[in-house]
């Protein structure tokens, strides 16, 4: 038998299969989806995975043999082992690297080299080694040239070598369980055999006679009954109990459950999606469907139902949400349904936690899996339903290699399973909701709220007209009485700072005029490496100006401003006001967002101020009202997605607001009075947003009406970058004819990042099969540009442009 396997060595010249012997005694071992330790070159040996088992190889040489399978079960299923093969084609990604993201990252190898002795009765080698069988090279100080050149000498002359050690570092947790051997009966006659002052073990005896709950951990039987580990080692020489290994999960802890609302009786429109998805769920088939409901519309309730019927079809389910330290509240409402049932996978585990989670998935104990983007990937089998909560959020897209996204893997998995896709939103993705209306998806629609009230009431601050509180130029008065309104009837305040592309471009405070390139409309970002203002679509440059082009008042400026500033004038403005600020710096520890959202739930704090991670999800009965200080960073950011993350942003966000019998209301500030995502925010019509941002959209020759590939060129020498980028954008226009629209080369926005400076091309194409065939090539090639400096790698669909 002979395994074909891909190598844990991330490079263009081993991303593919190589052959393994399967040794006899492992041959009813292996399985595709093995991990395995293979010998690579010349004395190395590397971690690798079993993708498919053949009889026969066109191989001419003598194939080596594979040392071993680490795992008893195979950590990848067969249908993960076919997805990689196809996501990696499709994002121009190595395999290696697909199939370490889809793993725990404990079943990543460590690798080790270690210097054994060959020969014992060697002065020098003893000198080496002292004691030590063995030393690591790792630990061996590179600077201490003497013990360098005897390593060399030692190892020419053969009397020491290299041993490669390859150790999984994933450790299974276990404990020491306690079992009675004895009937009752006997362990009497033991008891009157004691001597009298041995207590502990008369404890240990009694309780032995009386307690049939075992067997019981060593450690919970020691506690209870507060014994040592001596008294239980002496019963166990006596042979009244026996000990052994027992394995024990990692859980993560939920510090509260939620009601379990069970008893909610579905609204009209919950229950007609609710049949659609369970109608698509027991007949087996691959639907997407775009569930749209306004906020606060209980599209959680109608999750939680359609999970519930896939369980009882014996068959699993799998929902992302967007971030999970940020939707604690999802994640307690599915715990509470499912219990044990559920898994939980996202970045706030430790590894141990994270390890045991995807093994109860991967052993069929957990059924569902609630997880953040990477949980795409668990290894749930017999999967009938997918759910995407959020479907617009950008986390879904990994913006680092490899640059998947999420719903890409969502739709491949549902294609294969035959399991239905269900995404859903309250402001979908242009993408989604134009693919709804071709009926390439399934459109399900929630209109109304589930507590029988109308939306929150949004309000227009012009900030070119406003009257400010305090010295700043960041409160309004009327925002301000707003909240101290709040706060004497002791309702509850969420304020937002929207921090996206933070004092990255220039505005005007007298006329709100933000400076925009004259060719794409988009506004120019600020590049302190040159002191100008640059386009970095186009590659347009100017200076950075002085006073107003549109005014002429000298009031321009860079925008932005801190959470920390904002927090610190509330202080001053409303100095009775409980303040819980939400930002990167307050939610650096593990566990800080659920704290700060547990005590605001609590009635701890008057307002929660923070960033972009406050504006979804949160569902708090006592919040009825809902600040924007600054609702135009995202407009003017340089990204054709600006309008419709805006409106996401403003939507989502004033759907905090009056969820529960509260009336809620809304205040945006903002420079941009009537531009269209602030006035469409404002009556949170997202369909007429959606008609008009596609016109936008068409005119602009933008996705969802084209697809985007980015190419990003990087370098530490600028000219060698920008140079590779126009003899790419050359070979484009050559080898397809002018049929796709090229952007760039430009500057990244932010071009230089740890010493490289960035050039990127946009790629726009309607359907060029060719393309893609071409953007392999010019990976390829960027193998051998490696040697010069230059790096290459391709985004399909970017999310962001640097
Ligand atoms: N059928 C129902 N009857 C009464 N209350 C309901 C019903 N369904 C859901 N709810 C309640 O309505 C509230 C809002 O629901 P949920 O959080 O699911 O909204 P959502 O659509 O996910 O909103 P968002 O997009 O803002 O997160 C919750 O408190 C939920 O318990
Ligand atoms: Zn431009
Ligand atoms: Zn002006």
């Amino acid at each position: 038998m002979i395994a074909q396997v891909v190598v844990d060595v991330a490079a263009k010249q081993t991303d593919r299969l190589f052959e393994y012997l399967v040794p006899h005694i492992l041959e009813n071992d292996v399985q595709v989806g093995s991990r395995v330790v293979v010998p690579f070159g010349k004395s190395r040996k590397v971690q690798g995975f079993v993708i498919s088992l053949v009889d026969e190889t066109d191989y001419e040489g003598q194939l080596k043999e594979l040392l071993m399978i680490v795992d008893e079960l195979p950590p990848l299923t067969p249908e993960l082992v076919d997805l990689s093969a196809w996501l990696s084609q499709y994002i121009f990604s190595y395999r290696i690297t697909i199939l370490k993201t889809m793993l725990p990252s404990v079943l990543r190898a460590n690798y080790r080299k270690i210097l054994v002795p060959l020969v014992k009765d060697d002065l020098e080698v003893r000198q080496l080694f002292g004691e030590k069988q063995e030393i690591d090279l790792a630990e061996i100080d590179d600077q201490d040239s003497t013990i360098i050149a005897s390593i060399n000498r030692l190892l020419r002359v053969d009397k020491i070598k290299i041993e490669y050690l390859v150790e999984s570092r994933a450790k299974v947790k276990e404990i020491s369980e306690i079992t009675a051997v004895k009937s009752s009966g006997e362990l009497r006659v033991e008891l009157e055999k004691l001597r009298a002052n041995a207590h502990q073990q008369q404890k240990l005896l009694n309780f032995l006679i009386t307690e049939p709950k075992l067997p019981l951990s060593q450690t919970e039987l020691e506690q209870q009954l507060a014994i040592s580990g001596a008294t239980i080692k002496v019963a166990a020489d006596k042979g009244w109990l026996t000990r052994s290994k027992a394995e024990v999960y990692r859980r993560p802890i939920t510090t509260q459950t939620n009601k379990n609302r069970n008893d909610l009786v579905l609204l009209p429109e919950q229950v007609q999606a609710l049949e659609q998805i369970t109608t698509s769920v027991n007949a087996d088939t691959a639907t997407t469907f775009l569930l749209e409901g306004v906020t606060g519309s209980g599209k959680t309730e109608v999750y939680l139902h359609a999970i519930a019927n896939t369980l009882d079809e014996g068959k699993t389910a799998l929902m992302l949400v967007p971030e999970i330290s940020l939707t604690p509240q999802m994640v307690r409402q599915v715990q509470a349904r499912f219990g044990d049932a559920v898994a939980v996978l996202h970045s706030g585990l430790s590894e141990g936690e994270k390890y045991d989670e995807w093994r109860r998935i991967r052993r069929n104990e957990a059924k569902v899996v609630v997880g953040a983007r990477s949980a795409i990937f668990a290894p749930l089998q017999n999967l009938g339903l997918i759910i995407i909560d959020e479907e617009h959020e950008s986390s879904y897209k990994q913006d680092d290699t490899p640059r998947y996204h999420a719903r890409d893997v969502a739709f491949w998995r549902s294609d294969y399973n035959k399991a239905t896709l269900v995404l859903g939103s309250a402001t979908p993705s242009l993408e989604s909701r134009a693919r709804a209306s071709k009926n390439v998806y399934q459109l399900l629609t929630l209109t109304k709220r589930t507590n029988q009230q109308s939306l929150p009431t949004v309000k227009i601050l012009d900030l070119k007209e406003a009257k400010f509180a305090g010295e700043q130029f960041d409160l309004t008065q009327e925002l301000v009485d707003a909240i101290k309104t709040r706060v004497q009837r002791k309702e509850q305040t969420i304020l937002l700072l929207n921090r996206r592309g933070f004092s990255s471009f220039m505005l005007c405070r007298s006329c709100g005029f933000v400076l925009k390139c004259p060719n794409c409309d988009i506004s120019l970002t600020y590049h302190k490496s040159t002191n100008q203002m640059k386009c970095h679509y186009c590659g347009h440059t100017e200076a950075v100006p002085t006073s107003c082009p549109n005014c002429h008042s000298d009031e321009i400026r860079f925008y932005g401003t801190g959470t920390q500033k904002i927090e610190e004038e509330l202080g001053k403005l409303i100095p009775q006001a409980r303040i819980l600020r939400m930002d990167v710096d307050t939610t650096r520890k593990k566990g800080s967002y659920e704290r700060i959202l547990n005590a605001f739930g609590r009635n701890e704090a008057d307002i929660l101020l923070g960033t972009q991670m406050i504006a979804k999800g949160l569902d708090f009965s006592n919040v009825t009202l809902v600040g924007v200080i600054n609702a135009d960073t995202a407009l003017s950011f340089p990204d054709f997605r600006s309008a419709e993350k805006t409106f996401q942003l403003l939507t989502q966000v004033s759907g905090r607001a009056g969820r529960a019998a509260l009336k809620g209301s809304v205040l945006v500030q903002t420079y941009n009075p009537e531009h269209y995502a602030i006035v469409l925010a404002q009556s949170q019509d997202y369909e007429r947003f959606y008609h008009q941002e596609m016109q936008v959209r068409h005119q602009g020759n933008y996705p969802p009406y084209f697809f985007t590939s980015l190419i990003s060129v990087s370098s530490k020498n600028e000219q060698n970058a920008a140079k590779e980028a126009f003899i790419i954008k050359r070979k484009l226009m050559r080898e397809l004819n002018g049929r796709v629209l090229i952007l760039g080369p430009t500057p990244s926005a932010v071009s230089k990042i740890k010493q490289h400076y960035f050039y990127q091309i946009l790629v726009k194409y309607k359907r060029e099969p060719e393309l893609n065939a071409f953007l392999h090539e010019i990976q390829d090639a960027a193998q051998t540009q490696k040697k010069y400096g230059l790096n290459i790698y391709i985004d399909r669909e970017p999310d962001k442009f640097m």
